[in-house]
């Protein structure tokens, strides 16, 4: 029975979740910021990685607050791959938040109030503590027990050696405790911190040759985000907190680390929350912004102007913009290259040729979603490696955007509240539009596919022309 348990709780403890970012674990840079072609995760990209590299080592220098940057570019060509990369490149020191354009309409706070939590989610008070260590390995511990039971508190002695030197402390009945709760025990090696009376067991001593520093100071940094996961923040609290953090730096305790803020789907801000953004950067703790949007022109939120990708030109004026590009067929092989080992699925030659064709012909992310589903396939026929038969089963599963758009065209009129152009022969009309130009993109697609689609493609075609 024991048995069992054990080997079920190891079962849940692999369950590990694979992200659609999760192969990412850089941004794939030689120490001169130079791109490797497939690195890190990472697959070509080569001008926007570097441009990143770039912004990092910015960052990393600490010595800019307040810039901006925009990645913008078609769908699934890597902008949000490309932050995670710079994420994973900053460290675990560097704080790095990251929200959706649209999750600050869904909170229950003000706009302004969930992008400012946003903003000090990405900036860091490193807090220097000087602590006094001493470390070394135990010769021997020596209690001295009272001679009646609680009559006097205990004492003892600790002889601790180092490489130099072989040093007897006197023990208070607080480090007694302590040395009781680790076990400690001669030829142990342990760190004591003298301030708070801490004592961590290091290991067992095998040689007496290591090196061990007693009395070392050691600077203590840990970092603390001055932020809260909790409704709104009472302006009072935060200028408190602010406060208190200015004495830290004035007194040398305390050091800023503007870390990143990432918005992904920036242009579902708007125009109050792009101000405020504009007004953000100014402050001298500001993190790094970096915005990604897919959207080309089109409307600001909440006015009835146009601007490139949804943002207010004063806003967009201060970006240092990187665009990403399309993959090149060879580049989607890469991709789905790395995903399927990320995902544990072997996949045949063949069946990746086909995942990629299928990428180059409808979607990156499209292919990628097959992955998993093929193995699933593959399974259920007791198959050990995936093949093309399984990619081809899922591929007719599950629709991309542009075949069920197809379907839904041919079908529009059994749906609610259809809004497709057919008929209704307003020019202006910004759907209408949307779906011809929708349509027309798909005919190029079409006539790789089979000749029953490409007939039903060439029919609503000339559905959209007639009208
Ligand atoms: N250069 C790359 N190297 C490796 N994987 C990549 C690369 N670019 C994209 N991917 C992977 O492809 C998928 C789609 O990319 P991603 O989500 O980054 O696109 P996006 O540009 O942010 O798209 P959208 O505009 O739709 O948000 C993700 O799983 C991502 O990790």
């Amino acid at each position: 029975m024991a048995e069992l348990k054990l080997s079920e709780s190891r079962d849940l403890t692999r369950i590990e979740r694979i992200g659609a970012h999760s192969h990412i674990r850089g941004l794939g840079l030689d120490s001169a910021l130079e791109p490797r072609a497939v690195s890190e995760g990472m697959v070509g990209q080569t001008a926007a990685r570097k441009a990143a590299g770039v912004i990092l080592q910015m960052i990393k220098d600490g010595k800019i607050a307040g810039r901006a940057v925009l990645l913008a570019g078609q769908p699934g060509t890597g902008k949000t791959a490309i932050a995670m990369g710079m994420a994973k490149s900053l460290g675990l020191e560097t704080p790095f938040a990251m929200i959706s354009g649209s999750e600050i309409f869904s909170l229950e706070m003000s706009k302004t109030e969930a992008l400012m939590q946003a903003f000090r989610k990405a900036i860091g008070v490193r807090i220097k503590e000087e602590t006094e260590i001493i470390e070394g390995e135990v010769v021997e511990v020596q209690i001295d027990r009272p001679a009646v039971a609680g009559a006097a508190s205990k004492t003892g002695k600790l002889t601790l050696k180092t490489t130099e030197m072989e040093t007897v402390y006197d023990l208070g009945a607080k480090m007694i405790e302590a040395l009781g709760k680790e076990k400690v025990q001669s030829g142990d090696v342990i760190a004591i911190d003298k301030a708070s009376g801490k004592i961590t067991k290091l290991g067992r001593s095998f040689s007496r040759s290591r090196d061990y520093d007693a009395m070392g100071r050691r600077t203590q940094g840990f970092l603390a985000l001055f932020t809260g996961d909790t409704g709104e923040i009472r302006a009072e609290v935060r200028e408190q907190i602010d406060t208190k953090v200015a004495e830290w730096r004035e007194e040398g305790k305390a050091d800023i680390v503007p870390g990143v803020l990432f918005i992904d789907e920036v242009h579902m801000l708007d125009i109050e929350c792009f101000s405020f953004l504009n007004r953000a950067l100014e402050n001298e703790m500001a993190p790094i912004l970096v915005v990604a949007t897919n959207r080309g022109i089109t409307t600001i939120r909440g006015t009835n102007y146009k601007s490139p990708h949804g943002i207010p030109l004063d806003l967009l004026d201060r970006l240092l913009i990187i665009t990403t590009q399309p993959y090149t067929k060879d580049e989607i092989r890469k991709i789905v290259d790395i995903r399927c080992q990320e995902e544990e699925v072997e996949t045949s030659e063949e069946a990746k040729a086909l995942l990629t064709h299928i990428g180059v012909e409808t979607s990156l992310r499209y292919a990628i979603n097959l992955i998993t589903a093929a193995s699933l396939a593959c399974q259920r026929r007791k198959g050990k490696l995936v093949e093309s038969e399984d990619i081809t089963r899922v591929y007719n599963l599950f629709l991309d955007v542009k075949r069920s758009t197809q379907y839904l065209m041919e079908y529009q009129n059994q749906y609610m509240f259809n809004e497709a152009p057919v008929g209704d022969g307003d020019e202006d009309d910004a759907n209408a539009t949307f779906l011809k130009v929708n349509l027309l993109q798909q005919s190029s697609i079409c006539v790789t596919m089979t000749s029953f689609q490409l007939c039903q493609c060439r029919i609503m075609l000339s559905g959209a022309e007639l009208k």
